[in-house]
C-alpha cells in the first residue's frame, strides 16, 4: 500500500465517523452556508502574481515544517502580501490541519479560500461550504471519472468552484469536463514524493484553453515562476517555500515583491 493508498483508507474511516456524529443536515445552519462564494479563477485570470499561498503545519515528505503558526495571522499575512487566493490543509492525521482552521481563516479574510483535503464523499463539500471554503480541490490519482463528475457537479451546484488535480497524462485524460473550473498539475508525485516542475511543462500543451492552469508543489523561485508562465500557467500553489518561515505572510509580500 503506498501513502495516497493509507491516506484514502483512513479519510474513508474518518468521513463515516464524522457522519454519524454530525450528520450533514447540520451544515445548512451554517452562517456561511448560503454565501456567495468568492472566484479564485477569476483572481488569477486578473492578477500579475498568481500566487495561491498554502497554511501546512507538516506532510508526510517533509515532518513538521511549522507547527507555531496561527491560521488567523497567516491568512491575514497572505492577504496583506496581495496573493490571489489561500489553500488551508484540513487534513488532521497526515498534515497537521483540521476543518477549524478553514473556518479560523474564513473569520479572518476575505480572499478566496481553497479546502485542501482528500475529497472522497459529497459530506465533505457540504461541510466546506458550512466551514467558509470558496474553492475545493478533487485530486484524480484517488478519483474515477464518474467519482469527479459527481463530485464536481455537487461543488458547483453549493456555488464553490473545483480545481482537479493531475499528475500525469492519463489522470488529465480521464478528468478534463465542463464541471471544473481550474486545473492543477501536481509537480510532487503523492505516491512516491519525488518533486519536478518538468511535469508542469510535458503536461501544459494537453490542457485544454478554457480551464486556469496551475502548478502546485515544489515552487521557491521567482525564475520558476517565469519559466511556468511561459508555459500558460495562470496560478502557483506554494506551501512549504513560505510557510518554513517565522513569518509566512511576510515572506509571501517579499517574494510577490519581486515577481512584479
Ligand atoms: O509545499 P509545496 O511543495 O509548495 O506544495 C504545496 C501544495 O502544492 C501541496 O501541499 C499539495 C498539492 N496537492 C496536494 C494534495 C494533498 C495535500 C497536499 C498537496
Amino acid at each position: 500500500m503506498n501513502i495516497l493508498d493509507k491516506i484514502v483508507a483512513d479519510k474513508r474511516k474518518e468521513v463515516a465517523l464524522k457522519k454519524s456524529v454530525l450528520p450533514k443536515a447540520q451544515f445548512e445552519k451554517s452562517v456561511f452556508f448560503d454565501r456567495n462564494c468568492n472566484s479564485l479563477a477569476e483572481a488569477l485570470r486578473n492578477s500579475e502574481t498568481c500566487i495561491i499561498a498554502e497554511h501546512k503545519r507538516r506532510s508526510p515528505s517533509k515532518s513538521t515544517i511549522n507547527q507555531n503558526t496561527n491560521v488567523g495571522q497567516v491568512a491575514q499575512g497572505y492577504e496583506r502580501a496581495g496573493v490571489c487566493g489561500m489553500s488551508v490543509l484540513t487534513d488532521i492525521k497526515y498534515f497537521g490541519g483540521s476543518i477549524e482552521d478553514l473556518l479560523l481563516a474564513r473569520a479572518s479574510v476575505d480572499i478566496p479560500l481553497l479546502r485542501k483535503e482528500f475529497i472522497i464523499d459529497e459530506y465533505q463539500l457540504l461541510e466546506a461550504k458550512a466551514y467558509g471554503a470558496d474553492v475545493i480541490l478533487l485530486i484524480a490519482a484517488v478519483l474515477s471519472r464518474e467519482e469527479i463528475k459527481n463530485l464536481s457537479e455537487f461543488a458547483k451546484s453549493l456555488g464553490l468552484e473545483v480545481l482537479l488535480e493531475v499528475h500525469d497524462q492519463e489522470e488529465l485524460e480521464k478528468s478534463v469536463m465542463p464541471s471544473l473550473d481550474m486545473l492543477g498539475v501536481n509537480n510532487r508525485n503523492l505516491k512516491t514524493f519525488e518533486v519536478s516542475l518538468e511535469t508542469s511543462k510535458a503536461l501544459s500543451v494537453l490542457i485544454p484553453d478554457d480551464f486556469v492552469k496551475v502548478s502546485e508543489s515544489g515552487i521557491s523561485s521567482i525564475e520558476a515562476i517565469k519559466t511556468l508562465k511561459e508555459f500558460g500557467y495562470q496560478g502557483f500553489l506554494i506551501g512549504e517555500n513560505f510557510m518554513k518561515t517565522d513569518n509566512p505572510g511576510k515572506s509571501a509580500e517579499m517574494f510577490i515583491k519581486s515577481l512584479l
